[in-house]
This record gives structure tokens, sequence and C-alpha cells, in this order.
């Protein structure tokens, strides 16, 4: 592989298209870009640690190119993806006498990037959005593709908008300053294109997973075969039809028990509750008599490896979980169809497909026996 350079992936969406710039530097661009769109504001909307780390430099590079910056800071955590903090954003930029033609920038993980998207989705019925994404997570994933929303009590992410970015920019090298658990966190969603549709992308990341996480050439291929994977997924069904359900994988299991812990990133981020519902998306499947014991074995025991969690038992809390309770949870997920619930299963690793209709009954049988394993 030859040495770090930035790549520019366009997303083909008609009106819609937009670029994902890639690699160590994208965010020096933003001043220029953001510039170019015509913007004379731009409501940069970040959380209170990423604006102690980047902020400044990113501030000053748009008022070097003419810009007036109005900066919301909101907590850092999953609990910001909340009414109250979508209010106060909107508040702000009100206030700030954002325009139509101006740009929200978000410049956070996913938490930021879906709560200023939906702010962006809203304000003055809908203003152009930038994402700068610095995590992991949200530079594979949450800044592509244009689900933005908050979470409420009865579930994750139910209140939102398909609000497409005008522009991605995925500055890699922002991701030397995350923690390991954060880094980690992130992995989980990129596996998850190996495990939709890409047996040899998986077998890459087996390999590769350590020089992801230290930086170089392999997080920016890493980084940018994740866009691209899932720009392919949009661009065939950009509001969830059909196929973007596969995007899915291990969701319908991690929203409910990140539910079940009321979103309290202390014990389960939202990485983690993916890499448990990886892990048991390719039990369940195995139990369905769908997809062999040794390519779910081999999902957990990868996941295992990196140190993430593959067992509800994992979750810090877990004993207070019922069966019944996360059933209740995977009830009020977006797939539901005429009350039949859907699931992403496989028929192997990189063989994902959509299950409609999926009886209720297995569910709860895998439920109790994986609940059963917390005290084995
Ligand atoms: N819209 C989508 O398509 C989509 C896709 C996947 C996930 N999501 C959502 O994304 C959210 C999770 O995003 P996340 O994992 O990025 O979490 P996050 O936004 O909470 O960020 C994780 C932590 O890292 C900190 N941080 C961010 N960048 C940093 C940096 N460069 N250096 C040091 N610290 C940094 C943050 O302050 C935070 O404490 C969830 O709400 C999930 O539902 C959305
Ligand atoms: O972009 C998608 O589509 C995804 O499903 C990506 C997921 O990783 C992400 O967590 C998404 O927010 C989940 O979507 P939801 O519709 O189930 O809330
Ligand atoms: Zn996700």
């Amino acid at each position: 592989m030859g040495p770090s350079r930035q790549e520019i992936i366009r997303v083909p969406l008609g009106e819609r298209a937009y670029d994902i710039v890639v690699g160590r530097g994208a965010i020096e661009e933003a001043g220029a870009r953001i510039a170019a769109l015509g913007a004379r504001t731009v409501g940069l909307v970040t959380d209170g640690t990423v604006a102690d780390l980047h902020a400044a430099r990113v501030s000053a590079d748009l008022e070097a190119h003419g810009l007036r910056v109005a900066a919301v800071v909101v907590p850092p955590g999953e609990a910001s993806k909340s009414f109250g903090q979508l209010e106060a954003i909107c508040d702000a930029l009100l206030g700030a006498k954002l325009e139509r033609g101006d740009v929200v920038l978000a410049l956070g993980g996913g938490v930021v990037g879906d709560l200023a998207g939906f702010a962006a989705a809203i304000l003055l019925r809908g203003i152009r959005l930038v994402q700068a994404p610095t995590t992991l997570l949200a530079q594979v994933d949450s800044s592509v593709g244009g689900k933005t929303g908050i979470n409420t009590a009865r579930g994750k992410n139910l209140v939102g908008a398909f609000h497409q970015p005008s522009l991605v920019l995925a500055d890699t090298a922002l991701l030397d300053t995350l923690p390991e658990r954060e880094m980690k966190a992130g992995y989980a969603e990129v596996a998850k294109y190996g495990l939709i549709g890409d047996a040899g992308f998986f077998r890459w990341c087996e390999g590769h997973w350590r020089e992801i996480f230290a930086g170089g050439p392999e997080r920016d291929r890493a980084v940018a075969q994740s866009c691209r994977a899932k720009a392919a997924v949009v661009v065939r069904d950009e509001r969830e039809e059909g196929d973007r359900a596969l995007l899915n994988l291990g969701h319908t299991f991690g929203h409910a028990l990140e539910r079940a812990v009321a979103y309290d990133g202390a014990r389960l981020v939202h990485g983690e509750a993916v890499a448990i519902g990886l892990a048991l998306a390719f039990r369940f499947s195995s139990r369905l008599g769908l997809c062999p014991r040794e390519d779910a074995e081999r999902v957990a025991a990868h996941l295992d490896s990196v140190g993430l969690p593959t067992r509800i038992r994992d979750v810090p809390g877990a004993e207070a979980f019922s069966a019944a309770d996360l059933l209740a949870a995977m009830g009020q997920d977006k797939k539901v169809k005429a009350g039949e619930l859907t699931f992403i299963l496989a028929r192997g690793i990189g063989r994902s497909f959509v299950a409609r209709g999926i009886d209720r009954t297995e569910v709860q049988a895998f439920l109790d026996a994986e609940l059963a394993r917390r005290s084995s």
C-alpha cells in the first residue's frame, strides 16, 4: 500500500450528490470548501470534548475564509440526542440569524452529527449540512447517508429526518486523540460492512485491525472502504424502503440493549451495542439453521480479540434485563412492518439478508437462552 493521501468518494444521489473527503488533513479544507458553497455564516455544532481539542483550529480556518462562526457546544454523550438539546441548538442558531443559504457544520462524533443534522433538516425548513466526523464510528458510518435524529424514552432514533449532507470531511488524523474505547466501538461498524456483504473485507479487517487503530494507511483504507460500502447501499435505497435495512445488521438487538441501559454510555455505547448485536445476529442465524456455526463463532472470536463485548452478560447490570423487555423494545424498531419484526440475518460471513416476519417466540427462546448464559 502506498503513502497516505486524501481520497474523494462521490455519493451520486442526483441533486443531493456530495463528496466525502477521506484522509489526514481533510478538515483543513473546511473553510475553503464551505466558502465555496456560498455560505456566509457557519453554525458550528460540537460537543464539549471536541470543542476543547479541535474546534479553535476549525473556527480560525472558517474565519480566515471570511465566514462568520456561530458556535454551539452540547455536552458529550448519547444523552444529548434529545429534544432539549435540539431546541437549544435551534434557538442559538436562530438567535445568530442563520439564513437559508448558510451551513450547519457538525464537528464531532455520531451524537453531534445526528443531532446537528436533525437541526439542519428542520431549521428554516432545511439548511445545508456539512459533516466533519471526529470519531471512527462517525467517519465510517453516521456522517454518510443522511439519517439524522434523536432518541426518546420509547427508543433509539425514533424522531428524525433524512437530510443528506452537502459535504463530508473525514480527517483521519483527528482520530489520534480518540480514546481506545471509542476506537473499538467505531470498529464494530467497520467490521459490519464485511459481515453484510464483503467476506474479503472482513478477512482483511481480521488481519489489520491493529494497524487501523494505530493510524497510517490501513486506517485511511478502512474508512474509505467503509464509506464506499455505505454509499453504495444508500444510493440504491436512500430512504430504507428495502436493501438499506442491511446497514442495520446487529442493530435490532443493539438498539434494544441501548434502551435497556437508558442510553447510559458509561455502561454501553452504540458501537459496543452493535458488537453484541452482530454476534447475536450471527448466533441467531445459526440457531435458525441459516448460517454455519463456525461463522458465528468466527465473528464473536474476532470481536472478542479486538476487546469488544459479544454477549448480553458483558453489559454492566445485565442481570436486570429480561427477554420480554428486550422484545418489547424491538417492537418499537423502525423496521417493524404490519406489527411483525424484521431482522438482518446471515447465511454466512458477507451473506446478510433482510428477514421479515420473524416469529416472536423464536426470538424470545433465543434471548432466554442468551440470558441464561449470564450465570455460566
Ligand atoms: N446517522 C447514522 O447513520 C448513524 C450511524 C451510526 C451511528 N449513529 C449514531 O451515532 C452515535 C454514536 O456516535 P459515536 O460513537 O461517534 O459517539 P459520540 O458522538 O458520543 O462520540 C464518542 C465520544 O468521543 C468523544 N470524541 C469525539 N471525537 C473525539 C476526538 N477526535 N478525540 C477525542 N474524543 C472525541 C466525544 O466527545 C464522545 O465523548 C449514536 O447515537 C448512534 O445512534 C448514527
Ligand atoms: O445508515 C443506516 O441506514 C444505518 O442503519 C446505519 C446504522 O449504523 C445507524 O446506527 C443508524 O442510525 C441506525 O438507523 P435506525 O434507522 O435503525 O435508527
Ligand atoms: Zn449503527
